[in-house]
């Protein structure tokens, strides 16, 4: 066996193994069900090769991890500019906080909390109906992980609609300051069909590889290599709430977390990752994704602060 399968199949036997799994997420009926022991890993190598184990053909709820594609496609529509509206700094609160939006004048630190994905769907919608910008997420998604099989769930769109009072909260208090332009209603529309992405490990590695390989993916260029490197960045220090500091520190690489209990991760110029196992920390993170990408640099050594040889 290759050396990164069996490092995959050893990561997903440990974390089998394990009994501390976090907490599933219960604020929606179809997130609830999930059952807990779920644990998949998917590594997409910078040559193709794929490796996986466990679960990894499961699709799940990608949740927050989609906050990855909509900037992606927002900073594709109004490039720098973007930046006026959302900030690039980690937040050190929840990921539906409402509390810095008051002193900062409904300005989300980052596109990666909740507050901050929703102005970005704003920005969407500058230039495009709900339903276009539904429709060009989900080619976008289909393109980068070469899958056409990928679907929004209606079920949990719909659930995360009839419950996301917070988030109607935040895009009101936003609208209120000027940082909302279209009807709140449409925005957050868009956002819950956004976070309501059903992918898989493999499909959700796959779509990463645009960030892990300067941009580029099945030979085309998705994104400029400086825009993949930014995006990194950001998912470094941004990508798991206030729980970012931490992930960095046990891991060194960039990653996104949603509360499907997801992680894409991006070893650049070397692999795309996708963890998945439903129990989260305190800070809606998976526990055991999280446990896994630290046992996976380990093994490695692909820590983005790894002294390597010019
Ligand atoms: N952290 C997350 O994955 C949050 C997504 C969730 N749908 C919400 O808006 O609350």
């Amino acid at each position: 066996m290759d050396a990164i399968s069996a490092i995959v199949a050893e990561i997903a036997e440990e974390m089998r193994a394990q009994e501390h799994r976090g907490k599933v997420a219960d604020y929606i009926p179809p997130l609830a069900q999930v059952p807990a022991d779920k644990f998949g890993i998917a590594v997409v190598m910078r040559d193709g090769t794929v490796h996986t184990a466990g679960d990894a053909e499961d699709p799940f709820s990608i949740q927050s991890i989609s906050k990855v594609f909509a900037l992606t496609l927002a900073l594709g529509a109004v490039g720098d500019q973007l930046w006026q509206r959302v900030g690039r700094e980690p937040s050190g609160s929840a990921f539906n906080s409402i509390v810095q939006l008051e002193t900062e004048h409904g300005i989300p630190r980052n596109p990666f909390i909740n507050a901050g994905a929703i102005v970005v769907c704003d920005v969407l919608l500058g230039r495009l109906q709900p339903r276009e910008a539904i429709g060009q997420m989900l080619r976008f998604v289909r393109m980068v992980a070469g899958d056409e099989t990928i679907v929004i769930d209606e079920v949990v769109a719909r659930a995360e609609q009839e419950t996301g009072f917070r988030n109607k909260a935040l895009a009101n208090y936003m609208r209120a300051f000027g940082n909302i332009h279209a009807p709140v209603d449409l925005v957050l529309g868009t956002y819950f069909h956004f976070c309501s992405l059903a992918m898989s490990c493999r499909q959700l590695a796959m779509a990463g590889r645009y960030l892990m390989a300067g941009g580029q993916s099945d030979g085309h260029s998705v994104i400029s290599d400086r825009r993949a490197r930014r995006i990194n960045a950001l998912m470094m220090s941004c990508g798991h709430y206030d729980n970012s500091g931490d992930f960095a520190y046990r891991t060194g690489l960039p990653g996104k977390s949603g509360v499907g209990g997801g992680i894409l991760a991006v070893a650049p110029g070397i692999a795309s990752i996708a963890v998945w196992s439903p129990g989260l920390n305190s800070s809606g993170n998976s526990h055991l994704g999280q446990l896994a990408l630290e046992r996976l640099v380990q093994k490695t050594g692909w820590s983005v602060f790894e002294p390597r040889a010019q």
